[in-house]
């Protein structure tokens, strides 16, 4: 196993088993006013890995980001980042500032500000927004906004305000802050919700050649789309892993039928 992963990302392979984990759950549990939300739930997502989660409604897809995210903390449990560093002991910010990014359902971005102007405040996330643009951006960073621009198809937006861009442009004006902010790990919540098709496909490619480059931890609804990105699926339900593997894997297991199903 490598020291620091961080270091030595592998390539895309879209066929790649898990190798060294980036993220470890490990039996957390919580609750809420008794109400056990998660459940001695282990994970483990490797480098360059991009993982599917799925479930029922309810089943803590939600609780579980909040949780690597350090929005909530476990009553019991470890959560292993880059294999020595125990989220539980940093706060949401810290969290972040160590390369974990979460895109949440509903695009949030600055809607009377351009779409550069966005991307630029994501970029230097850690001042206030009129600092941020106050603040000049060097050669590098600017190259940096420019690519990811044109990675999302939005540099014939860069000068408009971010509120006149479809529901799908918003989707993808929030990936890049993401990305500006060059993550290791991302974590993105039903991110093709309201996309049209094409968009979804594009949303698609894109998240395949992230892949390897970044980790993904994608939450979603959408079996079509998670059949055409995942490498693993992980399927939860009520607070627990009720299976993991290849989508076909999961999708024949009687278990996940039954949960599907209802029976
Ligand atoms: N702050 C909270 N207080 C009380 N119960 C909560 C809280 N947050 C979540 N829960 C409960 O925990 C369970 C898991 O919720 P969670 O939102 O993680 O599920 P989910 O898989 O994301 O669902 P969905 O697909 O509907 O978004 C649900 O029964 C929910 O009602």
């Amino acid at each position: 196993m490598s020291d620091r992963l961080f270091t030595q990302p592998q390539p895309a392979d879209r066929y790649r088993h898990q190798r060294d984990p980036l993220l470890q759950l490990e039996k957390i549990n919580v609750s809420f006013d008794g109400f056990q939300a998660l459940t001695d739930l282990s994970l483990t997502i490797g480098v360059g890995e991009l993982r599917c989660v799925i479930g029922p409604n309810g089943a803590g897809k939600t609780t579980l980001m909040d949780v690597i995210t350090g929005k909530t903390r476990p009553d019991s449990g470890r959560v292993l980042y880059d294999q020595d560093t125990d989220l539980n002991r940093l706060t949401p910010v810290q969290i972040a500032h160590a390369g974990i990014g979460r895109k949440f359902q509903k695009p949030t971005v600055f809607e009377a500000l351009t779409v550069f102007d966005n991307l630029e405040i994501a970029l230097k996330n850690d001042k206030s927004v009129w600092a941020c643009l106050r603040a000049r951006l060097d050669g590098e960073q600017q190259d940096r906004i420019d690519e990811v621009l044109k990675l999302l198809r939005l540099g014939g937006e860069r000068g408009r305000k971010a509120g006149l861009l479809s529901h799908g442009q918003k989707q993808f004006l929030e990936i890049g802050m993401l990305l500006v902010q060059e993550p290791h790990l991302l974590l993105l919540d039903e991110p093709a919700a309201g996309m049209t098709d094409a968009e979804t496909d594009y949303t698609a490619e894109l998240f395949r050649s992230l892949a390897g480059k970044h980790s993904l931890m994608v939450v979603e609804h959408d079996m079509g789309f998670v059949e055409t990105i995942a490498d693993r699926v992980t399927v939860l339900h009520q607070g627990q892993v009720l299976a993991e593997g290849s989508l076909r894997e999961v999708q024949a297991d009687d278990r996940v039928i039954d949960v599907y199903l209802g029976r």
